[in-house]
């Protein structure tokens, strides 16, 4: 999001950016939550009582303390008690400075309603309770008062509560900004429907969270009404059946289909864009249903050339070359740089299921980012100069029974995230004091590079690194391709933080040890969309099909193209380089998010798991930083500004 300055503060102008994995200065939005951008209040009535009881909080006597830095004791256990005693009183939110620990409730408190946003309106933090809506009037403020540009960056594990802060701080900042102009309310109705919008398209139920944010994975796409497409209900499909689980407890399919929908008029979607879309989840659900069988001389053919009709008919294409490059791949001999003879490589069963699958994910995956794309067309920045508030909000920090490459990918950026904390926060604020020559003596914090550098480092080669020259084998055979990377990760044995267990690894995240099944990990990191494949969608007839796919490979090209984790590297680097780079240029605010339990509960305080989160989040390390360090810290020239 992004707010352009007008003369008088109050007046901002709200416009917005969106970027994709939250990179730059953005709000990033991972996708798929409930459909709604405000979460619906439970009962009615226990909202009100909630409300009462809040405002009641603004006179009444806090638990515990609401700045950890004011601790008697500095442990992590009586951290864990005084975040216990508030949550049990409904206060969820704690400061340690600048910084906001938010402990998930699993229930509405009534504590982000439009009188709620009316009490934290230019009041600075220490005047009220503590609350997400203070970091973001706080950076509002500052972003007025000094043309800075500002950025909250929100870190915890899966189903802590990351999108819940980071659409409360849109719902703050819609709601104090801009005047009450008729254009500037568009804008506003466009900030908050990107929520229901992008949510729809890339969020799932997981274990640990009944909305996780996967983008273009794993996804249940549950749609009905669509019968131009030849659609059902979510039954029908492999991909969203696969799991048996059609029905998630508070989540009504039908409602956020609905403001979905309402979502896309108001960002402001044509209709033939919408068609466009549906089209595309259609082709995608059919591709998932497409079965192939082994034919007599061991190589695919599809089952129900009905369905393969179909799908020719969605991608505006033909039957004959829909069916080719699902089952077969043309090869061309090259001899001395020269383009040789072309040849028919018929697929077996286990090649034609990969090459199907990666094209419903690249389709997906394009899609998405059309989507976002196409919401920051409608959302740019209406007038020049303008100032940022940066929301980053991405997947949190997974662990699974069964973890395989997503979790990975996943923890693996959650990882870099830590970094990122550690580098402005406790590594730069202590080498500041020392710079400054103020008496200090160090405080010990687990730095997590080593973890970081396991995952990504070319040479020697780390896990990625590993699988990359695994998969560059070339085994056909995907289990073989496994047993290739088995054999790279041996190299590995003398980091701390990893071990070799056969067809299992464990790596030692900052967050807790994960054991990854190698089974299927090659596999999923090849993810390369075949030319043959590429070619079916380049020469449809529909020209929206053609425009999610605009770079052509190039036939000629030695260079192998990147895998899925030398993606999400680049993404990550990018994530790097903005949030260090430019947003040191920027005034960071943190929340840290915590959950309380994993069973959704919002009774029940899990003393164990939640010690393990303030450990590794190393509260304890940032309240001694912060409490040996000044309160207040600003350049000289600020402060004569001031
Ligand atoms: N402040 C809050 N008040 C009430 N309920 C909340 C709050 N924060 C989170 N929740 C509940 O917890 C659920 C999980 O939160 P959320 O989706 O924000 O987690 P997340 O950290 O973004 O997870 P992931 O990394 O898996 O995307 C929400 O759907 C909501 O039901």
């Amino acid at each position: 999001m992004t707010a352009a300055n007008d003369e008088a503060p109050r007046s901002t102008v709200l416009a917005g950016v969106i970027r994709q994995c939250g990179i730059d200065m953005a709000i990033s939005k991972k996708a798929g939550k409930g459909a709604s951008g405000v979460p619906k209040p439970e009962k009615k009535g226990a909202s009100k009582v909630a409300k009462a009881d809040w405002k009641e909080g603004f006179k009444k006597k806090q638990a515990g303390v609401s700045d950890m830095t004011l601790l008697t004791t500095i442990s992590n256990e009586a951290i864990n008690e005084n975040l216990q005693k508030r949550w049990q009183n409904g206060e969820i939110y704690t400061y340690i400075g600048g910084v906001l620990i938010s402990v998930n409730p699993f229930k509405d408190l009534g504590i982000y309603t439009d009188t709620m946003v009316q009490l934290y309106k230019g009041k600075n933090r220490l005047e009220v309770p503590p609350h997400v809506f203070s970091i973001a009037e706080s950076s509002y403020y500052n972003m007025n008062a000094y043309k800075e540009n500002q950025c909250v960056i929100i870190s915890g594990e899966s189903g802590a509560g990351k999108t819940e802060a980071a659409k409360r701080i849109m719902q703050y900042i819609a709601a104090v900004s801009g005047g009450q102009d008729s254009s500037i309310q568009q804008v506003k109705d466009m900030v908050l429907a990107t929520n229901p919008l992008l949510e729809s398209f890339g969020c799932a139920k997981t274990l640990r969270n009944n909305n996780s944010s996967r983008h273009g994975k794993y996804l249940e796409l549950m749609f009905n009404a669509q019968e131009s497409f030849g659609l059902q209900g979510p039954e029908a499909y492999a991909i969203t059946s696969r799991s048996n689980c059609l029905e998630v407890p508070g989540i009504d399919d039908v409602e956020d289909w609905h403001e979905t929908l309402k979502a896309m008029q108001v960002i402001g979607l044509s209709a033939q864009e919408q068609n466009e879309i549906f089209r595309m989840l259609a082709v995608i659900l059919w591709l998932g249903n497409l079965v192939f069988e082994e034919s007599d001389d061991g190589y695919s053919k599809i089952d129900d050339p009905g369905v393969t009709e179909f799908i020719a008919y969605l991608l505006e294409s033909d039957t004959a070359t829909v069916d080719k490059a699902l089952t077969i791949r043309v090869m061309e001999t090259q001899r001395s740089g020269r383009r040789g003879s072309v040849y028919d490589v018929p697929l077996n069963v286990i090649q034609a299921q990969a090459g199907r699958d990666a094209l419903a994910k690249a389709i997906y995956n394009n899609l998405f980012e059309w989507i976002v794309s196409r919401v920051n067309i409608s959302m740019k920045p209406r007038t020049a100069h303008s100032h940022l508030i940066g929301v980053l909000d991405i997947y949190g920090f997974e662990i699974f029974q069964d973890n395989s490459f997503e979790q990975l990918c996943i923890n693996y950026v959650n990882e870099k995230l830590q970094q990122i904390f550690i580098e402005l926060t406790l590594k730069a604020e202590q080498e500041e004091y020392v710079r400054e020559q103020i008496k200090w003596t160090p405080i010990k914090y687990f730095n997590n590079k080593i973890v970081c550098d396991l995952i990504e480092e070319r040479r020697p080669p780390g896990i990625f690194a590993a699988l990359n020259d695994a998969c560059a084998t070339a085994h056909a055979d995907p289990a073989a391709a496994d047993n290739a990377f088995v054999q790279r990760l041996a190299g590995l044995s003398s980091n701390a933080h990893f071990d070799s267990r056969g067809s299992q690894f464990l790596v030692k995240h900052y967050a807790g040890d994960v054991m990854y099944n190698v089974a299927g990990m090659t596999d999923k990191n090849k993810d390369t969309l075949i030319k043959d494949l590429l070619d079916v969608v380049a020469g449809s007839a529909n020209p929206f099909i053609r425009g999610l796919f605009p770079d052509k490979p190039d036939p000629n090209s030695k260079k192998r193209p990147p895998t899925a984790g030398d993606k999400i590297k680049a993404r990550a680097s990018c994530l790097e380089c903005a949030l260090v780079e430019n947003l040191m240029k920027a005034r960071p605010s943190y929340i840290r998010t915590i959950k309380p339990n994993e069973n959704r509960s919002p009774s029940e305080y899990d003393n164990k798991a939640i010690l393990h989160q303030i450990k590794y989040l190393g509260l304890q390390e940032n309240i001694r930083v912060r409490r040996a360090g000044f309160a207040y810290r600003n350049t000289f020239e600020k402060m004569v500004e001031r």
